[in-house]
């Protein structure tokens, strides 16, 4: 368990992957940091346990996999920033253990992902990806078959969370029907039903969107048995996350006719950079749109992630403040100007507050402002001392059993 000192900010390493707006690298020089090292792609194996190695910040996007294993190697790492929404590829609970926040950007590409799915709806509904990969081979379908407006029509959101709910609005707009599923119960926005089971939705549905995370009770939440559920003819998008459908069983519907098209954003694999093939099962299948993850890639989106995830960064990096984090204690802090601010990350048992105040109090060292916030395991309590006992007060930190880790802002 050893102490971590502020750093100069010129000390401070920082890893940004995955091609990051610049707005991410702009905020955080406009905020002093200048070591940065930004890569357009991801990061695997042993060239991400290298480079994560030395870095005290990271920034990454859906690809990156930050598992325990990866974080274990991250001795300086303080806190690991999401430029998405997304956190499944990061090892949550490792990262609390060793006492690093994990920040995203929860609502930023929200918009973006709406605006895609409302006009894949109408493109799906209209037949229109089957129409066009075919003039791309030289042929001509001018059918009015199986081509419907989408006036009227019920649209079934599985997930009516911040994407889901942007999307039902939007969808209102064109005349739609919109009903939804979701394990909470949701204040329906303008005229949407919540139905109570998945199985109902998908009865009811012309065309279902799916807009959940990637957990453990959504994983292959639309199989076979759901997909024979869907009305004969209806349409299934997914945007929210690969293991949500069961890919071949996907497959195996649109072929057969049953599902008379998708729209996929999101694959259970999903290569790794442009440079690498992309292979499924979906792959030639005319009436399926496929996309790239490209669900929240716009150029809005992906600036305003750059400041606002960048911003978090900075701000836990300069004044310890944890506000939104996804698997830490949350603890929003103004400025210290005239003292020492202490960070100390621990384990949450019994005792630790108790233990702080004594140490302090027998070396004689005064706490003006003390926060103490605790999550699950983890507990963070920030305390303010005189600077000219910040040394002090650290190495008694650091005999403390439980300590995780420790930083001083001075
Ligand atoms: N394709 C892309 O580029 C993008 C994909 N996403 C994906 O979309 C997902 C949803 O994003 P938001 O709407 O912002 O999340 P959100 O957290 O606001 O909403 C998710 C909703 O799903 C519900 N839910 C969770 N488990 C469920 C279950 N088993 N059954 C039914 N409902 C369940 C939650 O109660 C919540 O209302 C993200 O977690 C991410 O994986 C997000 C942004 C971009
Ligand atoms: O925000 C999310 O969760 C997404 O899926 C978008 O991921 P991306 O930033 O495009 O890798």
């Amino acid at each position: 368990m050893s102490a971590k000192h502020s750093l100069d900010k010129n000390k401070i390493n920082i890893l940004l992957l995955e091609g990051l707006h610049p707005s991410a690298e702009e905020v955080l020089r406009q905020e002093g940091y200048t070591n940065i090292q930004s890569y357009k792609s991801s990061l695997v194996g042993d060239d991400l346990k290298k480079a994560i190695k030395d870095a005290h910040f990271i920034g990454i996007r859906s690809r990156t996999q930050l598992t325990k294993e990866v974080i274990s190697k991250a001795n300086k790492l303080a806190a690991i920033g999401c430029f998405c929404i997304g956190t499944n590829q990061v090892d949550l609970d490792a990262a609390a253990e060793a006492g690093i926040p994990v920040f995203n950007a929860p609502f930023s590409n929200t918009r973006s992902v709406a605006e895609l799915v409302l006009g894949e709806i109408i493109m799906l509904m209209r037949g229109i990806p089957e129409k066009n990969a075919k003039a791309h081979r030289g042929q001509w379908l001018k059918s009015a078959a199986g081509s419907h407006e989408v006036r009227g029509k019920t649209l079934g959101i599985v997930g009516y969370g911040h994407i889901g709910t942007q999307l039902g609005i939007l969808a209102e707009t064109l005349g739609m029907q919109v009903i939804f599923y979701d394990i909470e119960k949701k204040l329906p926005l303008g005229n949407a039903k919540q139905v109570a089971t998945l199985n109902k939705l998908l009865a009811q549905s012309d065309i279902v969107s799916l807009h959940v995370p990637q957990t453990n009770t959504t994983k292959n939440m639309i199989g076979s048995a759901q997909l024979e559920k869907m009305k004969a003819g209806s349409h299934l998008i997914n945007a929210s996350r690969g293991t949500v459908v069961d890919i071949e069983a996907l497959a195996l519907a649109v072929s057969a006719g049953h599902i008379a098209g998708a729209a996929v954003d999101v694959f259970p694999v999903e290569p790794k950079s442009n440079q690498d093939e992309f292979n499924s099962p979906l792959r030639g299948l005319d009436n399926v749109i496929l996309t790239p993850h490209v669900g929240g890639s716009t150029a809005e989106a992906q600036a305003n992630i750059g400041i606002e995830v960048a911003g978090k960064l900075a701000k836990y990096s300069d004044n310890g403040s944890t506000l939104s984090a996804v698997n830490f204690p949350e603890v929003s802090l103004s400025s210290h100007e005239g003292r020492s601010r202490l960070l100390h990350i621990h384990q949450n048992k019994p005792g630790v507050l108790i233990q702080i105040n004594q140490a302090f109090s027998e070396k004689g060292i005064n706490i003006s402002a003390q926060h103490l916030q605790t999550k699950g395991d983890i507990g963070y309590v920030v305390m303010e001392v005189e600077s000219n006992q910040a040394e002090s007060a650290l190495a008694e930190l650091n005999t403390i059993k439980e300590t995780i880790r420790v930083r001083v802002l001075f």
